[in-house]
């Protein structure tokens, strides 16, 4: 992601709808800058870059707030999974990553939230060029009412990156861990599918504009448990390309696929963050303890 790349003009937004295209690949960076994190706040290890970094960040619902001070780093090429209670603030954090916030009139943002060194509250990004680098996948599966192939093609038509569409279509699909399953039924309706099928479909449509993030707001939440555990399996996959933050409500599915994990208590406050492993084994707070283990929640 370039500065100019988050600052370029579009009136297309195609992450109001679950997916994301590519920007053009030839601007310059307004800055050049990437952030390197010591490790110390939880996040990103030495060596790996931090892809997102929120510093006192808070959100605001009217007169609610709904984020308190939310300072953390996101490292790249890893599953960061966001953790906690109804209401505490997480889809609103994810949602604060590509600025889906703005599309609530209430919602009012005071801080800083860093995308590869640039503040993407910053008066000259352009949220609509952002969110093709901050892709979104949402609890229900929504995919257009089109064919399973206009669905992964979508965005890439979008941004005119028709050339060897099929080539494109299918690496998606692929990537999404669907073809095998519809490489005979391209043409067939995207509704037609599975629920499970349908989902991993939106991941592909998603990724088939090479993003650079995949948010997914508790993604395997409205499938049954052989489709959760496609899904599961293919976030862990695309981890290896692409930085995933996951909301979830099932502690389980966090500690099974998250390198990271944040977790979130009452009030809009992060309390803890850092390893998966640490966080389940050896939290440093009693109250993460508590609702780990289930006291409350
Ligand atoms: N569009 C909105 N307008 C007003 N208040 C909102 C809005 N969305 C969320 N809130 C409030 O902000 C707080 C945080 O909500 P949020 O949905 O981010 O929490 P969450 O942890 O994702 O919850 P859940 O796990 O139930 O989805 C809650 O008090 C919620 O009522």
């Amino acid at each position: 992601m370039t500065q100019n790349e988050m600052t370029s003009d579009d009136s297309t937004d195609p992450a109001a709808v679950g997916t994301t295209a590519t920007p053009d690949p030839s601007g310059e960076p307004l800055v050049d800058q990437s952030i390197e994190v010591d490790g110390t706040d939880g996040g990103a290890q030495p060596g790996r870059d931090t892809v997102i970094e929120a510093r006192d960040l808070n959100v605001f619902y009217g007169d609610v707030q709904a984020l308190q001070g939310i300072t953390m780093s996101i490292p790249e090429n890893q599953v960061t999974a966001m953790i906690g209670p109804s209401g505490c603030g997480k889809s609103t954090f994810l949602r604060s990553i590509n600025r889906m916030n703005d599309l609530i009139d209430a919602a009012r943002v005071e801080g800083e939230l860093y995308f590869e060194g640039k503040n993407i509250y910053d008066d000259d990004v352009d949220p609509v060029a952002l969110r093709r680098r901050i892709g979104m996948v949402f609890q229900h599966p929504n995919p257009f009412p089109k064919s399973i192939y206009d669905n992964v093609a979508y965005g890439l038509r979008i941004q005119d990156e028709t050339e060897n569409l099929d080539q494109k279509v299918e690496t998606a699909l692929k990537r999404a861990a669907l073809w095998d399953e519809v490489e005979d039924q391209l043409d067939k309706s995207a509704l037609d599918l599975s629920g499970g099928q349908q989902q991993r479909l939106c991941i592909a449509r998603a990724i088939a504009v090479d993003p650079d993030v995949i948010l997914m707001d508790e993604p395997a939440s409205a499938l049954d448990p052989i489709a959760t555990s496609k899904i599961e399996d293919l976030i862990e996959e695309l981890a290896e390309e692409f930085t995933v933050v996951i909301v979830t409500h099932n502690m389980q599915q966090a500690a099974r696929i998250s390198d990271k994990t944040a977790v979130f208590l009452t009030g809009g406050e992060l309390v803890e963050f850092g390893d998966t492993q640490s966080i389940f084994e050896n939290p440093e707070h009693q109250r993460v303890e508590d609702y780990i283990t289930g006291k409350f929640g």
